[in-house]
């Protein structure tokens, strides 16, 4: 159990208890912004790649910005994606298999159809009146919740745009389906009725009992509109040897839906927690925003998509949010052959300027094959050899930064050829909510606010604001006397 053969030098690490291995300490939930603990021990203790024991698998952890940069070059080489039997136990026993498999192929080309630059185009004032709708009904409350509330508002649009699924006409929500499920992700494994496990798990049966009618529905209906994710799917299901199931095909809208609205709002969230601990951000967001209304000729006419584009100060303060949110934080795979890596001498040079400690200085290592490797996107985006005091928000350290797209140093939406698809629609709704609520609205922190992470879900502890309609006038003599 402790020293499993290989051919080469493992990495550094324990394996832990037998059977169980770290998994109880790597799943211990935390509310620290920093590397997490679990993490952050061992890179101390063995460098920036370690082996650990997970779930009943053998896996190297990678904190180290060049092997997990090699690691998504090599993906469909010497790497394949891959996630733990429990994911695929949760998300549905398809879903995983057919991510790397022939599905995967059809939905990364769907989400481009669906989600790409020129459907976002059209899509732009959808997503205004969206924003301008939920915010109106916000302001007129005593206060939000903000992650359920923009859940509610991203959910909504993306259902819309994968499945035509119409929130206010239909008789089931789905969304609150999603929360059950959300909501015992987290919980302990006890499958008896009333238990949050039990919950989640019965959310997840009725969401899919949903998606199962809204399909059957739509083979019986003509539809004039944009195609969706359902129309492709009946017409690949009519296709002779197709090998796409319904079945396969539900399980991958659920985990589309999920990965969809659950990752932009929290990322919603977090910005607008951050703009409210970050005046001088607030004000700069503020001004871009006020600008692109006082260059139009009627400040009521929406978004164009070249304003979209003009938001320079926007894009760095979402890639600012994403870095700290570390929304994703482990992006797994399997080594398909044995791999060497040898740690650079550069990595070795950060570690003797006292960033790790020197004890694992010969670090030639093996990865052996059938292991599982996982990336760890919160040690690169919080590495201080890398960005300058790491833990604090400050979107200026992004000027003049490429800001589309992955690097070694910036992974919160992976790289290589998986590279997350639906980034731009992300973008897109992030840019312009918070067009919208720094234009029209001010609000107050109730309460919250704070992060809790586990290795599989990070959820904020309940984030209230008031939101209050803005006298555009008054605000512009505060900014002024503030100045
Ligand atoms: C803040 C928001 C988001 C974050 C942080 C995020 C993060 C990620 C990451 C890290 C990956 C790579 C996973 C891997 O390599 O195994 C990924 C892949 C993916 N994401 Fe996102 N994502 C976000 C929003 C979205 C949205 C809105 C959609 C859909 C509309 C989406 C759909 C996908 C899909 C389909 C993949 C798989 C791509 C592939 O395997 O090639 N994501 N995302």
């Amino acid at each position: 159990w402790r020293n499993p053969r290989c051919k080469g030098k493992l990495p550094p690490g324990s394996m832990g208890l037998p059977l169980l291995g770290e998994t109880l300490q790597f799943f211990t939930p935390n509310t620290s912004s920093d590397i997490p603990p679990f993490i952050k021990e061992r890179m101390d203790r063995y460098g920036t790649i370690f082996k650990t024991n997970l779930v009943g698998r053998p896996i190297v952890v990678s904190t180290d910005p060049d092997l997990n940069y090699f690691v998504f070059l090599q993906e469909g080489q010497l790497f394949q994606s891959w996630y733990p039997d429990t994911f695929t136990e949760i998300f549905g026993r398809q879903n995983v298999g057919s991510l790397h498999g022939f599905m995967y192929k059809y939905l990364k080309n769907m989400v481009l159809y669906l989600f790409g630059p020129e459907s976002l185009k059209k899509m732009l004032p959808e997503v205004e009146e969206a924003a301008n709708r939920k915010l109106h009904q916000w302001s007129c409350q005593d206060s939000v919740e903000l992650k359920d509330a923009t859940a509610s508002m991203i959910f909504d649009l993306t259902a819309k745009k994968l499945i035509s699924y119409d929130a206010d006409k239909s008789s089931e929500n789905l969304r609150e389906n999603f929360v059950a499920f959300i909501q015992g992700l987290i919980s302990f494994p006890l499958y008896l009725p009333g238990t949050a496990c039990y919950k989640c798990l019965q959310g997840r049966k009725r969401a899919m009992r949903m998606l199962r009618s809204l399909l059957q529905e739509r083979r019986t209906m003509r539809r004039n509109q944009q195609r969706d994710f359902f129309d492709y799917v009946l017409e690949e299901l009519q296709k002779k040897g197709t090998v796409l199931t319904e079945a396969i095909a539900l399980d991958l809208m659920f985990v589309l839906l999920f990965a969809s609205f659950e990752t932009t709002s929290l990322a919603l969230t977090l910005a607008v927690k951050f703009l409210s601990d970050h005046p001088l951000v607030l004000r700069q967001l503020t001004e871009e925003h006020e600008a692109i209304l006082n260059q139009r000729e009627n400040a009521d006419s929406g978004l164009t998509w070249k304003e979209y584009k003009s938001m320079t100060f926007t894009f760095q303060f979402i890639n600012e949010t994403v870095r700290l949110a570390n929304i994703v934080p482990g992006i797994f795979r399997k080594a398909l052959r044995d791999i060497q890596f040898k740690v650079s001498t550069k990595r070795l040079m950060e570690r003797e300027v006292g960033l790790i400690s020197m004890s694992h200085a010969d670090a030639g290592y093996t990865i052996p094959a059938g292991w599982a490797i996982m990336v760890c996107p919160p040690a690169v985006h919080l590495n201080p050899a890398k960005y300058e005091d790491p833990l604090a928000f400050n979107p200026w350290r992004w000027e003049g930064v490429e800001l589309n797209g992955a690097s070694k140093h910036f992974m919160a939406f992976g790289g290589g050829m998986r590279f997350c698809v639906g980034t731009d629609f992300t973008k897109v709704q992030m840019a312009v909510f918070l067009h919208c609520l720094v234009t029209k609205y001010r609000w107050k922190t109730i309460k919250g606010g704070n992060i809790v992470r586990t290795p599989g879900l990070q959820f904020p502890d309940g984030f209230y604001i008031q939101l209050k309609k803005k006298d555009t006038r008054k605000q512009e003599t505060t900014l002024h006397k503030q100045s």
